[in-house]
């Protein structure tokens, strides 16, 4: 039988506000088995680039990523949030090792292609390289990835969070029975957004065409369910959507993903 993986991954909300990602690192560190974080950092990345006045482009949620920006969020994700988290994870008694995808060569990706727009220095995963994170598993370390890919030729490349939460939960699939969680600051995907207690417990590939269909699904959401079902097509096996209650056992206030 396989071993349970949890994979969740935070979103930009939560990780800047400090008590929030206090909290989730709490809820976190207590979640039992092998497990794996990534994070994003969106919001802090364009945040510390309008401090140094650089305006932050993004298209379809994706960050056109131009060499000035590309060192901003290589400050932003792989120094200060991943070594912070990681520093937060280990006074909670994690043994958390801090990652981007050159680290360990764990994230292998390419310069997406310049079609009718060009996003820069933005990576499409090629690969996750499962024998070292497995090995990294198994001796009780605890990954935490930042949103950075590398592409072999000595060039970082920014990766949105979710893609690599759902590329690393695919690749890991065939060795662990992979649980995948978006983490994000409203309790799942809502019939009405402004209405917390409207939580849709449960949406297979017909409910979610619907939803399209109905515009429930919007903004971020558009994004994020297309890496869910992705996930799903390609044998994980649960994917969860909510807050960071959804990590305490006792909660059913959350979204499960089916085919
Ligand atoms: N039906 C919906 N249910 C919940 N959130 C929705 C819905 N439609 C759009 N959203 C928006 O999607 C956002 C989450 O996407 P995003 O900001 O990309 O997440 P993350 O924090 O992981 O980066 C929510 O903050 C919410 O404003
Ligand atoms: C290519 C691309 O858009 N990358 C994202 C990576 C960070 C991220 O995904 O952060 P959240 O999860 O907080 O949105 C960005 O730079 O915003």
């Amino acid at each position: 039988m396989k071993e349970k993986l949890s994979i969740v991954k935070i979103g930009g909300n939560v990780i800047e506000n400090t008590r929030e990602l206090e909290k989730f690192l709490t809820l976190f560190s207590e979640l039992e088995g092998m497990k794996i974080l990534v994070h994003g950092g969106g919001k802090l990345a364009t945040q510390l680039a309008s401090k140094l006045g650089i305006e932050s482009k993004m298209v379809g949620g994706r960050r056109i990523t131009d060499a000035e920006t590309l060192d901003i969020i290589t400050m932003v994700y792989a120094g200060l949030t991943n070594k912070n988290i990681v520093a937060q994870l280990q006074s909670r008694g994690c043994n958390a090792i801090g990652l981007s995808g050159a680290d360990g060569n764990s994230i292998r990706a390419h310069k997406r292609p310049v079609k009718d727009i060009d996003f820069g220095f933005v990576g499409d995963i090629d690969g996750v390289n499962t024998k070292i994170i497995s090995k990294l598993l198994t001796s009780g370390l605890i990954p935490v990835f930042c949103a950075m890919s590398h592409d072999g030729q000595g060039q970082l490349l920014n990766t949105n969070a979710d893609t690599i939460a759902s590329e690393l939960a695919i690749g890991l699939g065939d060795t662990f029975a992979t649980t995948l969680y978006y983490c994000f600051e409203k309790p799942g995907v809502l019939l009405n957004v402004f209405d917390d207690t409207s939580v849709v417990k449960e949406i297979d590939t017909k409910k979610y065409k619907q939803l399209l269909t109905e515009g429930v699904i919007a903004d971020g959401m558009l994004p994020k369910l297309e890496n869910c079902f992705h996930a799903l097509n390609n044998k994980v096996e649960t994917v969860c959507l909510g807050n960071m209650y959804m990590l305490e056992s006792n909660n059913p206030f959350f979204t499960t993903l089916t085919l």
